[in-house]
């Protein structure tokens, strides 16, 4: 055993026990802080350490294995608090340990909660084996994504098919794993497509199964369009209640097109009002997929799942690519850790690729040396090498957000390949300014903006400015939930306090005396009859009518049984005006608008009403007002503090009083003139919630 050098925190050490077989702990030895922290969070990654959803995957917690080395001294004790106090670690297993060992503070943390699973620990012999890849021929791989509506139970099949091949134990708390992300769990759906590869025996051939979970709300169907570029089949949810939805037909359509084997999977078999047969001629008549195709189960039981992993490794075929060819890897997915830079997801195409391989962006054309590869299962298990067809992660020091390209090719150093396609950039549909709350987090909530695009690359980021809000940036997003869902991710991810101001969709004027058609109301264009309760109806809507209420209008109207996606139609032309809002004359710019003329009375009444209960009271009276060019459409009026000069007259000569009420209103009109209305951002923040609800 090499010697410690004491950590300048380090305080006492306890003494050092054997450590337990079968445990992960390289790390411990030889440390600095910096380094015991990131090899830490390492260990905690490994694959020894079944970390616990929940907590973001880059950041996983400490796991049973690791706490239960005792041999930990009070300074690495410490370094966990750090982790725990941060939101990093396994609160439950840490206390545990920490109560157990009586080593370090008194945790500063609540109660873990009891859902939390539990993990599972693998033995070193296990973990060897598992790291060396090159046993799966081609021929015993399969790459497919699990695809379907919202709700339909994507992530409880990819539970199963988890628990099945011996990934994760099967526990009462092992629900919906792959759903890492805090705002996955607070709203129990997926917003992020997420890997895991699995090892699955079958017949005596070992198989590696790779699954990519990926989200059913049409806000995140950028995710799931370019997980498909990373596999040769899906398995296609549907309801067994529900049956076909819109997002059914969306993705069956996407997988379609990239010309992919669709398996039909009828789930929610078990609930009362199930009906598998009906939903097996839907899929009949609409995608003319057999009806002897569909498996039926239960993910929630566990009803007949293996037959859908049977059916994996019989109707997808392998993925088609050479080995022997040189490097040829697409990057589909990335993520940031702050110690070890850029994690980039990435399907092998052609080749090989190893640690220590001098790889080449096609993007940038910037060489790495790779530092670790590895698969996903489901947390990161490093790998001595990936092979071509086998779907993992690779770390090369990017440490630049802006090096790692969603879409780019990666190839040998002095092996440049053809690059592949990459992905069409998503469109955004919704667009809104973006502001720290307070100007001095200005660099830190750029960089986590940056950070959090490179997990999700369909936003959108220009610069912006603003008189009232200062600088920030004009976010585009796919859909209203999208935003929010980014909005969430940066307070709970990142710390980050910000301003968003009311989404807003693209317009196009034509600045000339053109005449506009009226197109207001929605154009209906299609009708087609599923079956004899279900109709899909299509019409041609201007997006700002659907992008704030619709979708929710439309549950409460249709008691949840309709659903809806939408996709661009293109530029329309319609009786758009631009609306000011002045304050004492002088136009807020932050406060102007496009809006349909028929509704421009009532927003701007609505605004003006709400700028006058958000504005303090001033010396001197305060004009709002809404206009469209020169005509004013609204006003509301802030009146002044008004002073008694008359206090000190005591009855006496009405001349008098008359000339101090005089005085004071020539002063105040003066004020008026002179004076600037300050607009508390409070104010602001209360007026485009306004817009937004309106
Ligand atoms: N009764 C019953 N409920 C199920 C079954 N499968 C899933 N569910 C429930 O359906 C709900 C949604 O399941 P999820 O697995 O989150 O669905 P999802 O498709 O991943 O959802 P999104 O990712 O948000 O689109 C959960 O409450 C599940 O418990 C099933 O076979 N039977």
């Amino acid at each position: 055993m090499s010697r410690r050098r004491a950590p300048c925190w380090r305080q006492q050490a306890a003494p050092r026990r054997a450590a337990p077989s079968g445990c992960f702990r390289s790390w411990y030895l030889g440390r600095t802080t910096r380094g015991l922290l990131s090899s830490l969070h390492r260990v905690c990654l490994s694959p020894v350490h079944r970390t616990l959803p929940g907590v973001p995957l880059k950041t996983n917690g400490l796991c049973c294995c690791c706490l239960s080395v005792p041999s930990l001294d009070a300074s690495i004790a410490r370094v966990m608090w750090t982790l725990v106090g941060r939101g990093w670690g396994c609160a439950r297993t840490l206390a545990r340990w920490a109560t157990g060992a009586a080593l370090g503070p008194a945790p500063t943390f609540g109660a873990a909660p009891e859902s939390w699973p539990t993990c599972r620990v693998y033995s070193s012999a296990e973990f060897k084996e598992k790291l060396d890849m090159s046993r799966f021929p081609v021929e015993n791989i399969r790459n497919f994504s699990i695809v379907a509506h919202v709700d339909h139970g994507k992530s409880t099949l990819a539970d199963r098919l988890l628990e099945l091949t011996g990934t994760i134990d099967k526990t009462e708390n092992n629900k919906q794993v792959l759903d890492k992300l805090q705002v996955e769990r607070e709203r129990g759906i997926t917003v992020k497509a997420q890997t895991a590869s699995l090892f699955y025996n079958c017949e005596g051939k070992q198989y590696l199964l790779n699954l990519i979970d990926t989200p059913g709300h049409v806000d995140f169907s950028y995710e799931v369009s370019r997980s498909l570029s990373a596999c040769q089949g899906v398995l296609l949810v549907v309801d067994a209640n529900e049956g076909i939805q819109a997002q059914t037909v969306a993705n069956f359509f996407l997988a379609f097109e990239a010309q992919l084997s669709v398996i039909p999977v009828i789930n929610k078999i078990d609930l009362k009002n199930a009906d598998p047969e009906r939903v097996e001629n839907q899929i009949e008549k609409v995608f003319d997929i057999p009806s002897d195709e569909c498996i039926k189960i239960s993910a929630k039981l566990g009803t007949n799942v293996e037959s859908v992993l049977q059916a994996v490794i019989e109707r997808i075929p392998p993925p088609k690519v050479h080995r022997k060819n040189p490097l040829r890897a697409l990057v589909f997915d990335s993520t940031f850790d702050q110690y070890r830079g850029v994690i980039a997801n990435v399907a092998l195409f052609d080749g090989v690729v190893s640690k220590g391989d001098k790889i080449v962006s096609a993007h940038t054309q910037k060489t790495y040396e790779v530092n670790e590869v590895g698969v996903l299962n489901p947390n990161e298990q490093p790998t001595h090498k990936l092979y071509a067809g086998q779907v993992g992660y690779l770390i090369a020091g990017m440490k630049n957000v802006i090096e790692a390209q969603i879409g780019d090719t990666l190839y040998l150093h002095k092996q440049p390949v053809e690059p592949l396609p990459g992905f069409k950039s998503a469109k955004p549909m919704v667009f809104a300014g973006m502001y720290p709350v307070d100007q001095s987090e200005y660099n830190n909530l750029k960089s986590a903006i940056e950070k959090l695009t490179l997990n999700d690359s369909s936003v959108t980021v220009h610069r912006d400015s603003s008189l009232a809000l200062g600088a920030g940036w004009r976010l585009g997003f796919l859909g209203l939930l999208h935003m929010e869902v980014f909005n969430q991710r940066l307070e709970q991810e990142y710390n980050a306090s910000v301003i968003l101001t009311t989404p807003t969709v693209p317009y196009k004027a034509v600045l000339s005396s053109s005449k506009l058609i009226k197109a207001r109301r929605a154009v209906q264009k299609n009708m087609i009859f599923i079956d004899q309760n279900r109709v899909m109806l299509k019409y041609l809507f201007p997006l700002n009518e659907i992008v704030v209420d619709f979708y929710d209008s439309l549950k409460s109207l249709s008691s949840g049984y309709a659903s809806f996606d939408y996709e661009d139609a293109g530029y329309q032309t319609a009786e758009l005006v631009k609306m000011d809002i002045l304050l004492n004359g002088n136009t807020v710019e932050e406060l102007v608008t496009v809006v349909h003329k028929d509704k421009a009375h009532s927003i701007g009444k609505a605004i003006c009403e709400r700028l006058k209960d958000s504005l303090p009271r001033q010396l001197f009276e305060i004009a709002i007002q809404a206009a469209i060019g020169s005509k004013i459409i609204a006003r509301e009026t802030v009146k002044a503090y008004r002073k008694n000069v008359l206090a000190k007259c005591y009855g006496g000569d009405i001349t008098r009083k008359m000339k101090l009420l005089k005085r004071q209103a020539e002063g105040k009109k003066k004020l008026r003139k002179i004076g600037n209305v300050e607009v508390p951002k409070d104010a602001f923040i209360k007026v485009l919630k306004t817009r937004s609800s309106k």
